[in-house]
């Protein structure tokens, strides 16, 4: 049976993920596979419930990352284990990493308690623990971010953070890259949509099937 995969695309706000995801999904089912888009926080009905809140109420920086791993839970265990179960591939908008890099970075929550919560949320129930096995980090300058989506959209609870708020969630990208390099792939989202496509698409071409198996 096919292996399932899990591939999480992170990055600051409007760095450009879901201007590719879609391009992505298109590219595995192209390629004969089942593809699960979801996003966190979201993915279930519950869970779309508790982003709800976390994107527009104000809340303690534990509150927020306590809701944040309630609704990962939930979305692990009603959507992304029974999709990999079945050998899908999952494509999720934000993991785990954006926790770090939000609530720690950002907020400046502990780090190693995040590590815990972690550790708790996403071990199976065969006792693994469960993670992406492709990040695709979409890098931006905030400046450059915040100009995107100036024109947009109207700004939730993160995106009205000020431009330093967003170098801390950056640099908690960076920190996470570095304990995790091997699942990682940064790309330079400053390029052009085209370019950026271009990057994406070559990092995500390994993990497709080769032609004729
Ligand atoms: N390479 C690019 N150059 C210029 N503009 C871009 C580029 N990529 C995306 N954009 C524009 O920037 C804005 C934000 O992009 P997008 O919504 O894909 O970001 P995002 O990472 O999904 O943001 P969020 O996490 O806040 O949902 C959109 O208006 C999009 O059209
Ligand atoms: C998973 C996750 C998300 N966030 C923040 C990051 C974004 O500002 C929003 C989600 O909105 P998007 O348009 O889907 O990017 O939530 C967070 O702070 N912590 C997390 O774990």
């Amino acid at each position: 049976m096919t292996r399932g995969l899990f591939i999480s695309f992170e990055g600051i706000d409007g760095a450009g993920k879901s201007t590719h995801i879609e391009r992505v999904a298109a590219l595995f089912r192209q390629a004969g596979r089942a593809v699960v888009l979801t996003r966190e926080p979201g993915g279930t009905p519950l869970s779309e419930k508790l982003r709800e809140l976390v994107l527009h109420e104000p809340m303690d920086a534990l509150t927020e990352a306590l809701l944040m791993f309630a609704a990962r839970r939930e979305h692990l265990v009603q959507v992304i284990e029974p999709a990999l179960a079945r050998g899908d591939v999952v494509l999720c908008d934000r993991f785990t990493d954006a926790t770090f890099a939000y609530q720690g970075g950002g907020r400046g929550f502990d780090w190693q308690v995040l590590g815990q919560l972690e550790a708790m949320v996403q071990t199976t129930a065969q006792g693994v623990l469960r993670q992406p096995d492709l990040t695709v980090w979409f890098d931006l300058d905030p400046q450059i971010a915040a100009e995107r989506l100036a024109s947009a959209r109207v700004p939730d609870k993160f995106e009205s953070q000020p431009a330093d708020f967003f170098a801390a969630v950056r640099a908690g990208y960076a920190k996470r890259q570095a304990e995790m390099p091997g699942r990682f792939a940064r790309i330079d989202a400053s390029q052009t949509r085209e370019a950026v496509g271009e990057a994406v698409a070559q990092v995500v071409t390994p993990w497709l099937p080769r032609s004729g198996s």
